[in-house]
């Protein structure tokens, strides 16, 4: 790993506390919170300690671990009687972001048709949006677009604004974009790959996204010219593929991950969907296409995440149809839980491999 370059701290700050925050390391990245240039504030007022801690995420999978540590670590310090943590969030970026203003684009993406991808994709990016993220989705599955109906905007059309760019739809704390809001609902699109190419170009380039933490690209089922073009269109974060447990959608998504492994492309990680169903009469958990081929699959590449795996849950399908993702309309059932879970955990994925790919501290309010 690079060496990472001196953090200044301002004249502000409470030497002893620093002291002690020096002992705390990021869960994660496996560094102490102050050479990471996590710790924007640390005072001792009265006897209150007051930390801010800036996380590299809003949606930081180990926030409470993190209060925990630095409030046991800073108790320690003479003259500390409590401790207030507060905690702020920049997301950071690779050397280069992929586009300019956003930080990331992470595409989700599948072998086979129908395992649950623009669900798991729409519900993501709600999720990462209500945990403080600015988040966008952009709807590549050309042939099947169906984000706009997920996203309850399927009569809104696309606009251009003032400099010609297409304006994002808004929805639910959300900026997308889909070929379902250019074309009449039911029409069919023909169009060959060099005229894909440009319309992904476009749905990138042309449009005012504005700045984004996270960009999440709905692709189409398997390894074609969407994914290609995708590919050499933009420096991606990493792909997440979507599975359901049987073998047939194990061997498609293990198509997948070689393609992206062959462009260079990281996997974040695998999401089982459909994992189990849980009967909600008997409470009875049923493995009706074989829970853990996920966990088979990750293996079977030399140990990939598993993001999490979504049990099967007519939420999901009735949240979507009415528009309002499950993680919204019913974030306590057991699929939203887990697909919050997974928002988490893939944020932290992604911390990490910025964090392994640059040490750049964030800078100092
Ligand atoms: N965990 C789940 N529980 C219940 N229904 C689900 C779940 N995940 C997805 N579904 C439903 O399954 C159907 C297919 O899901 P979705 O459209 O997200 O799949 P996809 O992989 O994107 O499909 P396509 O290949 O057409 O792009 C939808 O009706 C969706 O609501």
């Amino acid at each position: 790993m690079p060496p990472s370059p001196a953090v200044r701290y301002n004249s502000g700050m409470h030497e002893n506390l620093l002291a002690a925050l020096r002992t705390v390391n990021d869960p994660e990245l496996h560094r102490d919170l102050v050479s990471l240039g996590m710790i924007e504030r640390a005072e001792l007022v009265g006897g209150t300690a007051e930390i801010k801690v800036n996380l590299t995420t809003p949606a930081c999978p180990l926030k409470a671990t993190i209060e925990a540590d630095v409030t046991r670590a800073a108790m320690l310090v003479g003259g500390v009687d409590s401790v207030r943590v507060e905690f702020g969030a920049q997301v950071r970026t690779q050397a280069t972001p992929p586009l300019p203003g956003v930080k990331n684009v992470i595409v989700v993406g599948s072998g086979k048709g129908g395992v649950g991808k623009s669900s798991v994709a729409s519900n993501l990016a709600c999720a990462l949006a209500r945990m403080g993220a600015s988040v966008g989705l952009l709807d590549a599955d050309v042939y099947g677009p169906s984000i706009a109906h997920m996203m309850g905007q399927g009569s809104a059309r696309i606009t251009a604004n003032a400099e010609k760019k297409m304006q994002p739809i808004e929805a639910h704390g959300v900026r997308f974009l889909s070929m379902g809001n250019l074309m009449p609902a039911g029409q069919a699109l023909v169009w060959r790959g060099p005229m894909l190419h440009s319309a992904i170009q476009q749905f990138l380039k042309d449009a005012a996204w504005g700045t984004l933490d996270y960009l999440i690209v709905d692709l189409p089922p398997g390894t074609g010219d969407v994914q290609l073009s995708l590919t050499q269109t933009v420096q991606l974060t990493g792909a997440v593929i979507v599975t359901t447990p049987q073998d047939v959608a194990l061997l498609d998504a293990s198509r997948a991950i070689d393609m992206f492994r062959k462009a260079n492309v990281p996997i974040l990680g695998i999401v089982e969907n459909m994992s189990y169903f849980v009967a909600p009469d008997t409470g009875h958990s049923y493995d009706i296409f074989g829970r853990g081929g996920a966990k088979k699959l990750a293996q079977s590449f030399g140990g990939l995440p598993v993001l999490g795996e979504v049990p099967l849950d007519t939420e999901v399908r009735q949240d979507s149809d009415a528009g309002r993702p499950a993680v919204l309309a019913h974030p306590d059932s057991p699929a939203a839980l887990s697909l919050s879970q997974i928002a988490r955990n893939l944020a932290g994925r992604i911390s990490v491999q910025t964090f392994q790919g640059s040490l750049e501290p964030l800078p100092m309010a």
